[in-house]
């Protein structure tokens, strides 16, 4: 990912950083850490009558899955100089909602459609505005990566669309806010039917400990945007999320051929940085909503290489929802083995010989960073394992062919992990549909 320009604003900037970030761990308020060991713990897995009615057993069940995992990282726990440096004191001021927000925007004309006195949007949760202590209105809260008028917001309303949506600077801050209750719900990306998989939040989902409760399919249709007054022809440079430029590769090299990309955190925030910077050399890729929010032309509509573009998000709680049978439900689950990759051929055959049918499969590579794995006697050891691998079925786990076809998958694997079951989003989308 390229780096920016030094009027780069600071939550830009924190995602495109190159170095390693410090562990999770260290950077959250000791007091707000999660016991990492697992409440149940058993060796087989057993349902004599399916999945308990009640949630406490369906809790129970999904640990039972996750048996014999007491910890997903093997990192030093925080230092009470880590949990307090840098912390924001009080939660008025924790995503701006109630603070005062500077957002710096520069007047640009009369199109500009945000004036001076209108309500500012709310500004991104950073890592340092983590504070443990919400205040709890009666309000979904739901995070999400972006800045307003990100398609992450949008889905978020698209999942929840009643709730107060929360901007984060990064996947990582909106898996914390949910974890320390200043969210209720995150809306993340995974996966992107252009430009494949969200790979980070393959990565987060590992290593937090939230449950996925649900998905959402989000059309995802992508403009142009410069300030009033800026031709195509004479754009220097181009900036969107990663994922946003890959889905409009081709149409913007016949667009604005001359015009170099760079990676930045959000699509929105692009927007907002131009409108910020007062940039009549550059464009960015984001929704019709966000010209509209940063007072931006669109250049062009509908830039997406396929107008079928569309991007899954899948919705995080702390707890996970009790699978049902009444309605298609998707499970989405993580193993693996320390011998050998002939692993995946089992389990996949743990599922075909049910009639399960898959809708995904990714694997990421995990050598670095170890998992602690307990024994029969409640020792725990450090596995490294070459590969993670996660699939997502069709099938509810209050289905008795997905309780066998995970138990048999339990016995192959070193690892196994039950990510959630959940509701699948069976809504028909219109390709051609808004943003
Ligand atoms: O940048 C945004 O607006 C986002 O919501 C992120 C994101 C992504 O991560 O894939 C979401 C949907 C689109 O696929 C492009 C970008």
């Amino acid at each position: 990912m390229q780096s920016l320009s030094p009027q780069t604003p600071t939550s830009l900037r924190s995602v495109i950083r190159p170095t390693p970030r410090p562990p999770l761990l260290a950077r959250v308020p000791a007091a707000a850490h999660h016991p990492t060991r697992c409440a149940y713990r058993s060796d087989s897995v057993h349902y004599p009558n399916g999945v308990g009615s009640c949630k406490a057993d369906w809790q129970s069940s999904c640990a039972i899955l996750a048996s014999k995992i007491i910890c997903q990282d093997s990192q030093p726990p925080s230092t009470a100089d880590d949990a307090s440096g840098g912390r924001s004191d009080s939660v008025a001021s924790v995503n701006g909602h109630k603070a005062a927000v500077d957002l710096t925007l520069v007047p640009i004309d009369a199109n500009n459609k945000l004036p001076p006195t209108a309500p500012q949007p709310p500004k991104p949760l950073t890592i340092t505005d983590l504070s443990p202590a919400p205040m709890h209105g009666s309000q979904l809260r739901v995070a999400y990566q972006g800045v307003p008028g990100a398609y992450s917001e949008a889905a978020a309303g698209k999942a929840y669309p009643k709730c107060e949506a929360i901007p984060c600077d990064q996947f990582e801050v909106a898996f914390q806010a949910v974890e320390l209750w200043i969210a209720d719900r995150a809306v993340l990306p995974v996966e992107n039917s252009l430009g494949g998989s969200i790979h980070r939040n393959y990565d987060l989902l590992l290593r937090h400990r939230l449950h996925i409760v649900g998905e959402v399919q989000l059309p995802v249709h992508h403009c142009l945007l410069a300030l009033p007054g800026t031709r195509v022809e004479y754009l220097s440079r181009v900036i969107s999320h990663p994922q946003a430029l890959s889905q409009c590769e081709h149409t913007l090299t016949k667009l604005a051929p001359q015009a170099a990309r760079e990676a930045v955190d959000d699509t929105a925030g692009a927007a907002e940085y131009i409108a910020a910077n007062n940039l009549r050399d550059t464009a960015a890729i984001a929704s019709a909503r966000a010209a509209e929010l940063y007072g931006l032309q669109i250049l062009a509509d509908g830039i997406q290489d396929d107008s079928s573009n569309v991007t899954r998000f899948v919705m995080l709680a702390r707890e996970p929802i009790i699978p049902r049978t009444d309605r298609p439900f998707k499970t989405s689950i993580v193993f693996a083995h320390d011998k050998g990759t002939s692993v995946l051929f089992k389990v996949l055959s743990a599922f075909a010989f049910r009639n399960i049918s898959l809708t995904k499969i990714e694997s990421r590579p995990h050598r670095n960073r170890p998992i602690r794995l307990v024994d029969d006697a409640n020792v725990g050891t450090a596995k490294h394992f070459e590969y993670m691998f996660y699939v997502d079925f069709e099938a509810s786990l209050a289905e008795v062919r997905a309780q066998n076809a995970l138990a048999e998958v339990q016995e192959f694997t070193s690892f196994l992990r039950v990510l959630g079951s959940y509701p699948m989003d069976m809504t028909p989308w219109c390709p051609s549909g808004g943003d």
